[in-house]
């Protein structure tokens, strides 16, 4: 099969398993792509490798060539996020920013209120706190803003992304206990990197305002999210499987958070090799002992909580994921969504409104249909139990948002995937 259909269910006809390594070319991290896009479209000089091929990143870069008129971003909220902050700082910028039905359910009224405090002019259109959004686009001068930070970060990567270009720079206070605190830190590597002065202490950052950088070349390190569908497959997977698997363009002291894999996914018996050289990852299947129960804190990672709490059920082990609150504001309520079809799979699963505990599975039942509820990782999240059982994943194009290739790339390792139109 060359690609994926449009819209389709997948499932699995039989699994041949070999020994040979396979080799996953994954494209850049479109945390990081995201980024710098943003500020590409400030300093041009900026030249980006490895971007990601993720729709999240298509649509960003659509909406940065919009001066006037509307920017539908559909489900990707990084570009929600991002372009909200940057076109209210854009001057003579008219701009109606919207998405898809999920994202005007996504709440934007605490950075919308920050950018207000520094002068901003951005309006509402339909419901109050959530997009659409009417923005106007202001030479704004006030220096200091206070932002709630435990709601989602990338509303204080947003106004990080753009102090370059306030006149004065920006001072952003952050109130409450922050979550999703390694993307802030991406966001302030990536600044200093390209040459912008950026502090972080305690909870103050220092950002200074910019005109000029010096010519600099990034390479985009793949995504470690996407990465963890593979991990997850190694777990999964026999001590004598198949499954050694490189992963290129991969760096130890990588600034994406998500790549806490490596230490979180050696408990459950997958070993991480990097290979400075080629930049690469090899990850295979080592004997451990697992414990009975995984407890975890997730709040850096919170984008790993699917596929860590659908591993432990493939591998018959308890788990215990906190640190889970924003995942009711995400692509879909992440915790409804992963009782719901877990619980199909035969899973015993508690949810609150920060934690996941599942318990200890003895069988996984066959031929269940998992919903994907527009999410793309509930797809790829449920698709390593292939190696389990038949199951059917609907909807399996939704993985598009992330990572197109996800499905051909699944292939690699004699999963035999039947496409139903
Ligand atoms: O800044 C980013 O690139 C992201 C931050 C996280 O969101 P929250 O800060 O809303 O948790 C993460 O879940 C998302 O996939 C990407
Ligand atoms: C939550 C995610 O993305 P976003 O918030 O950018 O839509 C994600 O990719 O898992």
């Amino acid at each position: 099969m060359k690609a994926v259909l449009e819209s389709g269910s997948f499932h699995t006809r039989g699994i041949q398993t070999s020994n040979n390594s396979v080799e996953i070319n994954i494209s850049g991290s479109k945390s990081e792509s995201n980024r710098l896009l943003i500020l590409q479209a400030q300093f041009p000089n900026i030249s980006i490798e490895n971007l990601s091929d993720s729709d999240d990143t298509e649509v960003l870069k659509k909406g940065l060539q919009v001066a006037n008129g509307e920017v539908d971003v559909h489900h990707a909220g990084t570009a929600m996020r991002f372009l909200t902050a940057y076109f209210a700082v854009k001057e003579a910028a008219e701009i109606t920013l919207t998405g898809s039905k999920r994202m005007q359910e996504r709440p934007i009224a605490i950075l919308v209120d920050a950018l207000r405090s520094i002068g901003a002019e951005i309006e509402y259109l339909k419901n109050d706190g959530f997009p659409p959004l009417k923005i106007k686009g202001r030479n704004l001068q006030k220096t200091n803003v206070s932002i709630q930070s435990n709601v989602s970060s990338q509303y204080i990567s947003a106004l990080m992304l753009v102090a370059p270009m306030l006149q004065n720079g920006l001072n952003v206070t952050l109130e409450g206990k922050t979550t999703s605190l390694p993307y802030i830190e991406m966001t302030l590597s990536l600044l200093t990197r390209i040459g912008v002065k950026a502090q972080f202490n305690k909870n103050e950052i220092t950002i200074s305002s910019t005109k000029n950088i010096q010519d600099i070349s990034l390479v985009v390190e793949s995504d470690w999210s996407s990465a963890s569908y593979f991990y997850s497959l190694v777990a999964l997977s026999g001590v004598n499987a198949t499954n050694k698997i490189v992963l290129k363009s991969y760096i130890q002291g990588s600034i994406q958070g998500d790549a806490a894999l490596d230490e979180i996914y050696r408990a459950l018996g997958v070993k991480t090799v990097f290979n400075d050289v080629e930049k690469s990852i090899t990850i295979s299947k080592i004997e451990t002992r697992l414990q009975d129960c995984l407890s975890l804190d997730l709040s850096n990672t919170p984008d790993l909580a699917q596929t860590i709490s659908v591993s432990c059920f493939g591998l018959g082990i308890a788990c215990k994921l906190t640190g889970l609150h924003t995942l009711k504001i995400k692509e879909t309520d992440r915790l409804f969504a992963l009782k719901t079809e877990l619980e199909k799979l035969g899973a015993t699963v508690e949810v609150d409104e920060n934690s996941l505990t599942l318990k200890r599975a003895t069988s996984i039942k066959t031929n269940a249909v998992i919903e994907t509820y527009q999410d793309h990782r509930m797809a790829m999240a449920f698709a390593p139990l292939f190696l389990k059982t038949n199951l059917t994943i609907n909807n399996a194009e939704v993985v598009s948002k992330s990572y197109p290739n996800f499905w051909n790339d699944l292939q690699k390792f004699g999963i035999d995937l039947a496409l139903i139109p």
